[in-house]
């Protein structure tokens, strides 16, 4: 449905998107999930057209954006993180106005508006004005504008974003609902929300593609990673070197304690490698007394916290995270 081919944008000097190379396949709901910052909303307005690339190629359903813009803009809908709604506008003038810029054939502007309507449930304040209506409702008209047309391929930009509990999820419902006929792809830097929305999950870090998987296999993948800790006597050089000879170890730093001659050692294994016999005796061997061995698994959470670098972004995250555990 889309295929994206290493795309690259750049602001003046500074570089939003690095190097993005991703395809999305039909009747799939896709979460790009990243800090503020991390190029998410340059990506999508790239592949709908609304700026170009320094690098790389769009295309949607075989047509490049930028040598056959309307015919793959056709296929697109489109609710940017701001809504672009006329304030003094009522709903269905609204719609009416989109469904003509869409080139909507006439006869079938009326009907198609109120199939629109029903579906995010706006058809009770379908004669109100958009600057009298709550956020959510307002929201709720920006993603019928998106429908206008029944596109195949919905983007939706942070669909959620500034939404209180009960509107949060009311959208995700309904996004969830369009999946049925539409392939939907959405932005968040809220990981609960995309992974309960999303079939497939592209994390991105400062303009790059860090991992990409369903929820579980991720959640799988990184559960397997596993972390040890551990308290040994010995010197530096000297647990180096231990650790050094054990082959599936990915990553390791020591440090001291608060014990004079005790370093406190953190490892990581490669996936799923239980390296914690492999640790003992390559240790033992030294004469390098272990006081504590502890494990810990990666969760989900964990995972994008790392692979995001975690800092003030991810403060911003928990924050989020903990308010959408308040429901
Ligand atoms: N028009 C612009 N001119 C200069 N820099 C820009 C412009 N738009 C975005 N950027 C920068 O590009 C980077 C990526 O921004 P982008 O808005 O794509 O991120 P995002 O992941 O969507 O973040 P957010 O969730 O905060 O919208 C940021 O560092 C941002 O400051």
């Amino acid at each position: 449905m889309i295929e994206v081919r290493n795309l690259v944008k750049k602001y003046g000097g500074h570089l939003a998107v690095d190097n993005l190379n991703f395809t999305v396949e039909k009747g799939q709901i896709y979460g790009f999930l990243g800090p503020n910052g991390a190029g998410k909303s340059t990506t999508m307005n790239i592949i709908t057209g609304y700026i170009a690339s320094t690098e790389g190629t769009v295309t949607v359903d075989g047509h490049d954006i930028l040598e056959e813009p309307e015919a793959a803009k056709k296929c697109i809908g489109y609710l940017p993180e701001q809504p672009p709604l006329y304030f003094d506008m009522t709903v269905t003038e609204y719609l009416s106005f989109v469904a003509e810029l869409k080139q909507v054939e006439k006869p079938k502007r009326k009907e198609m508006i109120q199939e629109v309507m029903e579906m995010t449930g706006i058809t009770d304040v379908s004669g109100r004005v958009i600057k009298n209506l709550s956020k959510g409702y307002r929201q709720r008209v920006g993603l019928a504008q998106a429908l206008i047309g029944f596109p195949e391929i919905l983007i939706l930009d942070e669909p959620t974003v500034g939404l209180d509990p009960k509107q949060m999820i009311e959208i995700r419902e309904l996004i969830k609902s369009l999946s049925k006929n539409h392939t939907v792809i959405l932005s968040s830097h809220i990981l609960s929300e995309v992974s309960a929305v999303c079939d497939y999950i592209m994390i991105i870090s400062k303009g790059k593609l860090v991992a990409s998987d369903t929820p579980e296999n991720l959640s799988k993948a990184m559960a397997g990673a596993q972390k040890l800790s551990l308290l040994v006597k010995g010197s530096t050089q000297e647990v180096e070197t231990a650790i050094g000879c054990i082959r599936q170890v990915s990553s390791f730093c020591c440090e001291g304690s608060e014990q004079e001659g005790v370093l406190k050692v953190s490892l990581e294994a490669e996936q799923e490698a239980d390296v914690r016999e492999e640790v003992f005796f390559a240790m033992a061997d030294r004469k390098l007394p272990i006081l504590e061995m502890m494990t810990t698994s990666m969760s989900l959470e964990d995972v994008f916290l790392e692979l995001t670098d975690g800092g003030e972004e991810s403060e911003k995250l928990e924050e989020e995270e903990n308010h959408a555990g308040d429901l």
